[in-house]
């Protein structure tokens, strides 16, 4: 039976991830269990399991509190993510790596391309370009899936938030499009890659499909999930971090090689509020 070790395992994407793998031998850690940090402690997990996949789902993710915690961010981001990839190269484990829309400056109108140029404008997504870098660097067997703007029924996310706030009244900006990505149609995705698996390394986007503002994405919720809240369009949102105003991704790529058809956004919406 395929080994798969899933790091950060109580995150929102590692809980989706290890839900949803079936018929494999799991081994999964939260952040408590195992620290990414601690190269010694990764290092004597994957010597003891000897794992054939290594989905790492830890991270550093607070966008803006990265604007302060810079040397946080790129601890967790790029120097564990750089030793996760030596230890996964030693080990012969194939790595799974996820990275972020916001590894683009926003400035395209087009959708990007993996090859694209890479421009981050936070020190989020700086910290996590450098973690791509790193594994492409050192690693010899490993996918990095850029995904965005993810969200499921549970975690810190915008669905969750704003299907919980009490706020009846919410102006939510319209200056950033991007494509709003269920935790579970990745999940799904990362099942469908370890049972079939092309062996073609490298880097590549998964996103739901469709492009929208955080503003239409509210809209959609709302809708859906028949929140009755008043949603206002507003130009800006204070942040302490810049955000890319545009980071949709083009998939074709990762259709063609995994030979999976990715689907529309609101599709995935909706089963994600159906389950609710
Ligand atoms: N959320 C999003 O919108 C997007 C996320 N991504 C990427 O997807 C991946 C998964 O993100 P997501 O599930 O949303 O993130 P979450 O913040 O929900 O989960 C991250 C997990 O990592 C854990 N973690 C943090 N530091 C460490 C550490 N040193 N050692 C071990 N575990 C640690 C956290 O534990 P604790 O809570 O205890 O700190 C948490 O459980 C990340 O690589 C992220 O960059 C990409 C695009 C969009
Ligand atoms: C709370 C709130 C936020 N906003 C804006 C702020 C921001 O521009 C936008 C989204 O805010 P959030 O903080 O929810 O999302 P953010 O943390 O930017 O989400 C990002 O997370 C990281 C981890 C990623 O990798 C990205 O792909 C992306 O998903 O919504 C409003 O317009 N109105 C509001 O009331």
């Amino acid at each position: 039976m395929i080994k798969v070790l899933i790091t950060g395992a109580n995150g929102m994407l590692g809980i989706a991830i290890s839900k949803r793998l079936t018929s494999v031998e799991l081994f999964t850690f939260t952040s408590k269990e195992l620290d990414i940090t601690c190269a010694h402690k990764v290092q004597e997990k994957v010597a003891s399991l000897r794992p054939d996949y290594i989905i790492n789902c830890a991270a550093y993710t607070a966008v803006d509190l990265a604007e302060e915690q810079r040397e946080k961010a790129f601890k967790i981001n790029t120097t564990a993510v750089e030793k996760l990839a030596q230890i996964a190269a030693q080990y012969e484990a194939t790595l799974i790596h996820f990275s972020t829309d916001y590894v683009f400056d926003g400035t395209s109108n087009i959708p990007y391309q993996p090859h694209d140029i890479t421009n981050p404008i936070n020190e989020y997504g700086a910290s996590k370009l450098a973690g791509e870098k790193a594994i492409e660097m050192l690693a010899s067997k490993y996918y990095i899936f850029r995904i965005s703007w993810l969200y499921a029924p549970f975690g810190k996310n915008f669905f969750t938030w704003l299907t919980t706030t009490d706020q009846q009244q919410l102006n939510i900006v319209t200056s950033q499009v991007g494509s709003p990505t269920s935790a579970l149609s990745v999940a799904n995705f990362i099942h469908h890659v370890i049972k079939q698996d092309p062996l073609q390394y490298g880097l590549y986007h998964y996103v739901d499909q469709g492009k929208v503002s955080w503003y239409e994405f509210a809209l959609k919720i709302n809708e859906l999930a028949e929140l009755k809240k008043g949603i206002h369009a507003v130009d800006h949102y204070p942040t302490a971090a810049q955000r890319p105003a545009y980071s949709v991704m083009d998939t074709s790529k990762t259709e063609e090689v995994f030979k999976y058809l990715l689907s529309p956004y609101q599709i995935e919406l909706e089963k994600v509020i159906e389950g609710l």
